[in-house]
């Protein structure tokens, strides 16, 4: 079943357009790579995927409806999430928490219930014993897994990703590409991530899709960062 879906999307930040004409579908609980090299508008696709920037021409369905409408329970950690500075407030288990607020409304009550998805979150990343640390006195790394277990405390249907291993050792890394396995088996989560790390992950995703910037001699004259879909057909 299609999850998501990409038509003939062509979009650009100026007079040229870095995605042009990109069509893709993604299926409900894939565990999907993507990959290119720096410039090819990897995460200009995701923020596309998920309605944060509207495209020139083409369409853009998540559940078979138009992305801005769907009512879909995303989660996304975007790029560069180590960015909280020394001053950031809160501790490690707030900050985890309030990926929980969406699902929780208004009043934010926080259940027992919660409290564990909470704490499993932190566990599954590692980070439990540091919950009550202050987020902006940890490493990069650490920041990172702590945005993970965020969104994973969300409990999202779809799961967005921009690099998430930035800063992290390599342990951490395959701790990270397993766990994320076992959320797309076990939870049937859709998993849509952004990496430069293919080949660490051998046989864990379903799919990987590549972008790969135009090298054709008609666009090299009109700009080097646009890019196409040559490889992704589900299996
Ligand atoms: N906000 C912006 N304004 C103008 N140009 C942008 C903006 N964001 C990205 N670009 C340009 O769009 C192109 C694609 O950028 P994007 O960040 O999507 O690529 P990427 O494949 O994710 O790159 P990286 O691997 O370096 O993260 C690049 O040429 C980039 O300079």
């Amino acid at each position: 079943m299609i999850l998501s879906s990409m038509r003939d999307v062509v979009f650009g930040y100026g007079k040229e357009p870095v995605i042009d004409q990109l069509s893709l579908d993604i299926h409900v609980g894939e565990f999907v790579g993507i990959t290119g090299p720096n410039g090819s508008a990897k995460t200009t696709m995701l923020k596309l995927l998920l309605g944060l920037l509207q495209p020139w021409s083409g369409t853009v369905h998540m559940n078979a409806q138009s992305v801005r409408g769907s009512k879909l329970n995303i989660g996304y950690v975007p790029q560069q999430v180590a960015s909280f500075n020394s001053g950031f407030p809160s501790t490690v288990i707030e900050l985890v928490r309030s990926g929980c607020y969406r699902k929780l409304g208004l009043f934010r009550r926080f259940t027992s219930e919660q409290e564990a998805i909470v704490e499993r979150s932190l566990r599954e990343v590692g980070m439990w014993e540091y919950r009550n640390a202050r987020v902006g006195e940890l490493s990069g790394g650490q920041k990172q897994r702590i945005c993970i277990a965020r969104a994973l405390a969300g409990q999202p249907q779809v799961l967005v990703l921009d690099e998430p291993t930035t800063g992290m050792d390599r342990r951490s890394r395959e701790g990270f590409y397993d766990l994320m396995r076992h959320y797309a088996d076990v939870h049937g989560l859709t998993i849509i991530m952004v990496t430069h790390g293919l080949e660490e992950m051998g046989n864990r995703l379903d799919r990987t899709i590549t972008l790969e910037r135009q090298e054709s001699e008609e666009w090299q004259c009109l700009s080097t960062n646009s890019c196409s879909v040559l490889s992704g057909q589900a299996d």
